[in-house]
């Protein structure tokens, strides 16, 4: 067990066998919380770090390092492939993407293009740097759902209330149909580029879209995520499904065609069992603001995580969102030899 990637502790956590130690690492632990990162990133716009295989190498492994957690993540973003699309947007340290002109009509759908695969070459190209360095530790690829990316695009940059996102949603549901349809096809298109170059997982992040109401998500959401899902169940890795404020999309996301499903802090892991059901495992779900709290308080609500995704079929413990950019990172080094210990 655990000298290939594919047989590793977070596959197989995430498939359901049975494994030695509960697998762990973090969401956003690439960046953020790491002097080193912060170091090799000066001068380099977050965009075109992206585009540079030696830097997003280099990236990627420092967590893998610095912690021993059980699996690295690409260095990347889930806008990447819209950029690559063609899309004006950037990202603006402390904000996020900023999109130059906002898609709110039916001729901005329209001039929305494909991703083609060789718009995203230096990602394949990471990916097989990566490889031989991590060795038998396991590659996550990563992409963002069609709603939280259309929220980008739609409000033109980071939104509380998603007001004109649901909008088009509701006012115009054919054009938003149309849009996520597009945004599903550059998602599927860049998650396969990094199946293609040997990830051993991956993440979809529908980071906000718990902003919806189960039946909305159902009849607005659902279909675009389960065609970016069910379209890489032949591929054979294990897909992981993520939302912040999920707790009432849970059942739905599952049933979107994950393997894994990510659960934030909100909800206990074994309330989630109960509503995702035993044929999928789950991921979380410590509250990235517990790291600030006294050792004693990080031990106990680590090991109530633990004990309460033993209920799972398999369980990936990480946080319940990303690790804040003020985390001390010795903490994470100390959580993850933690886990390793339980
Ligand atoms: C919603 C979302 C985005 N990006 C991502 C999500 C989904 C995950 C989540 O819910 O947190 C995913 C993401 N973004 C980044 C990674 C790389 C891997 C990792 O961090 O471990 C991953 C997995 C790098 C990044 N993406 C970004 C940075 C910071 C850029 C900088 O330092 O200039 C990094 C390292 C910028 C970004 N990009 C995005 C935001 C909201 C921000 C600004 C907030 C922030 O600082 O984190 C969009």
């Amino acid at each position: 067990m655990s000298n290939s990637p594919a047989d590793s502790a977070l596959v197989r956590a995430a498939r359901g066998l049975e494994v030695p130690r509960t697998p762990v690492w973090f969401m956003r632990q690439a960046g953020r919380s790491l002097p080193e990162y912060r170091k090799i990133r000066q001068g380099v716009a977050m965009l075109e770090s992206c585009r540079r295989p030696e830097l997003v190498t280099e990236i990627t492994l420092q967590p893998v390092r610095r912690h021993g957690v059980d699996a690295a993540i690409l260095f990347s973003d889930i806008v990447v492939p819209l950029a690559a699309a063609g899309i004006d947007l950037d990202i603006v340290p402390g904000t996020g993407p900023v999109v130059a002109e906002p898609i709110r009509t039916a001729a901005a759908v329209e001039a929305l293009r494909p991703l083609d695969a060789t718009d995203v070459s230096y990602v394949a190209e990471s990916v097989r740097l990566l490889l031989p360095e991590l060795g038998a530790t396991p590659l996550i690829g990563f992409a963002g759902a069609p709603f939280t990316l259309a929220s980008y695009l739609i409000e033109g940059g980071p939104s509380r209330t998603y007001l004109k996102t649901k909008a088009m949603m509701y006012g115009d549901p054919q054009l938003w149909h149309t849009l996520c349809s597009r945004l599903a096809d550059i998602t599927l298109t860049f998650l396969r580029v990094q199946i293609d170059a040997g990830v051993s997982a991956v993440q979809l992040f529908d980071s906000w879209a718990g902003a919806l109401s189960e039946a909305d998500y159902r009849e607005y959401v659902m279909p675009h995520s389960t065609r970016v899902l069910s379209g890489l169940a032949d591929a054979g890795v294990p897909r992981i499904h993520f939302g912040v404020g999920t707790g009432v999309l849970l059942e739905a996301m599952g049933e979107a065609g994950a393997d894994v499903v990510g659960v934030d802090w909100r909800t206990p892991l074994d309330r989630a069992v109960s509503v995702v059901g035993p044929e999928r495992s789950l991921q979380g779900n410590l509250d990235p603001a517990i790291l600030f709290a006294p050792w004693e308080v990080v031990e106990r609500e680590t090991r109530r995580v633990l004990a309460q995704g033993r209920a799972a079929r398999g369980h990936i413990f990480n946080l319940g969102h990303g690790v804040m950019p003020e985390t001390d990172p010795d903490v994470l080094t100390r959580l993850v030899e933690l886990v390793h210990s339980v």
